[in-house]
């Protein structure tokens, strides 16, 4: 085992990134044994000597592990910032907050970008297919690494939310609560129906070259944006999108279509069509094309109710975790029903289950925005969950 830890740049709490290289790898589902696995992530706060204070928050789709300091990437502020700190609702002071980025990822984690060892080139798009239990068995990897037998915590939104889910269902012993975000139990039909436009639209850029872009010196940069721009508009919602733009147009004459004498049928623009533009630029500047097919495939292949004779109480029968499954009100992509489908299952299941629909007017990307409820629903969860770990404690 070799970890390489590298200082960061970062302004925010203290906290280290690392990528540790795990040299027995790891047996993926669909039968490839992957090795080396490296697993890129960051900490903050300390572990206690007891080492029953981490918390493991999980990434969505295209999140990253700079959860809580300015991303070297992007110069951006980490992505949960708001939510994760010194006195925060998943308060550094008290916690041992690990972040990993996802397997298949691009941000350091093994994916298609990593070497393949038999091979001695890039994966690309020859990266063996991956599901959501071997994400979270990379994670694994991980924790058993940091010397943490049990999590206090698991917790995700989004593609995030199905990691927390998987982690209680496969690793019962190892979590003691669980948050489940903004998220669902399977992919539904609608959502693997955008992922695979999404993925069309990369496959369609003359860039492409069957996903061996690299070789060719090339990205499918206009594939992978327009990939984004149309997944981003599932992120949020029409009040939202209304509130924001409108049908105001810009008069801008620099990101308007090439100009022509003669009429246009695209002499303006809206400014949500800017506004989409620059959300799809932007990605292609932070993430690769073949991590984003590797992991929306991933999210579609994720059905833990099929994995289990058809009945989604099955996997949490004997589970002890303590779980808070919190919804949006106005997200469509991962709408409150699919939430309140996981808390009667584990209703069903005997186990212990709060559940929160936030109101909010954002749309599924709510969860990364400031909203005060949602903040004191984690800060709450947390702190019962710590009160009734502390009761278990004395009674031992
Ligand atoms: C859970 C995880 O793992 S994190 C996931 C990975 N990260 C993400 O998905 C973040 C990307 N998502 C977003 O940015 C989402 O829009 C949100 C909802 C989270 C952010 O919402 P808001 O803070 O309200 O930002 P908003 O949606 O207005 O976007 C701001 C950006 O759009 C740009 N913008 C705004 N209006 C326009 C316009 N008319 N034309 C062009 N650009 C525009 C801003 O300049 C800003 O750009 P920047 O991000 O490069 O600084
Ligand atoms: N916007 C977030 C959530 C998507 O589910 C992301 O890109 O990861």
């Amino acid at each position: 085992m070799d970890i390489s830890a590298s200082p960061s740049i970062a302004d925010g709490p203290v906290y280290t990134h690392q990528t540790v290289r795990l040299d027995s790898g790891l047996d993926l589902e669909c039968g490839v044994h992957l090795a080396p696995l490296e697993v890129a992530y960051c900490t903050y706060g300390t572990l206690s000597p007891a080492r029953d204070n981490a918390i493991l928050v999980c990434h969505a789709l295209t999140g990253d592990q700079y959860l809580a300091e300015r991303n070297p990437l992007t110069g951006k502020p980490g992505w949960w910032s708001r939510m994760v700190g010194p006195g925060l609702p998943i308060d550094t002071d008290r916690y041992f907050v690990v972040c990993s980025n996802v397997l298949g990822g691009c941000m350091g984690t093994t994916g298609p970008r990593s070497i393949c060892a038999e091979t001695g080139k890039a994966w690309d798009s020859e990266f063996p297919p991956i599901t959501m239990h071997d994400i979270v068995a990379a994670q694994a990897k991980l924790i058993d690494h940091l010397g943490i037998d049990r999590l206090f915590a698991v917790i995700g939104g989004s593609m995030g939310g199905m990691q927390a889910l998987t982690w209680a269902a496969d690793f019962p012993d190892r979590v003691f609560a669980a948050m489940p975000i903004a998220t669902s139990p399977f992919h539904s039909a609608q959502n693997i129906a955008f992922n695979e436009v999404s993925r069309q639209a990369i496959f369609a850029d003359p860039d492409w070259h069957d996903g061996h872009y690299r070789d060719f010196g090339a990205i499918p940069a206009r594939g992978l944006g327009v990939a984004r721009m149309m997944a981003h508009i599932t992120y949020l919602s029409e009040e939202a999108l209304s509130r924001k733009f409108g049908r105001r147009v810009r008069h801008d004459a620099a990101t308007a279509v090439p100009a022509s004498s003669s009429p246009s049928l695209f002499g303006e623009m809206f400014e949500v069509e800017s506004y989409l533009r620059h959300q799809g630029s932007s990605f292609v500047r932070r993430f690769d094309a073949n991590s984003y097919l590797t992991i929306t495939r991933a999210m579609d292949y994720f059905d833990l109710a099929a994995e289990h004779d058809g009945d989604l109480a099955n996997p949490f029968r004997k589970s002890q975790t303590r779980f808070c499954v919190v919804s949006f009100s106005s997200d469509w992509l991962f709408p409150t029903s699919q939430s309140r489908l996981l808390v009667r299952a584990l209703n069903r299941a005997g186990a212990n289950v709060s559940f929160v629909e936030i109101e909010s007017d954002r749309g599924h990307d709510a969860f990364l925005l400031e909203e005060p409820d949602f903040d004191r629903t984690i800060r709450g969860f947390i702190t019962g969950a710590a009160e009734h770990a502390a009761l278990k404690a004395g009674e031992r």
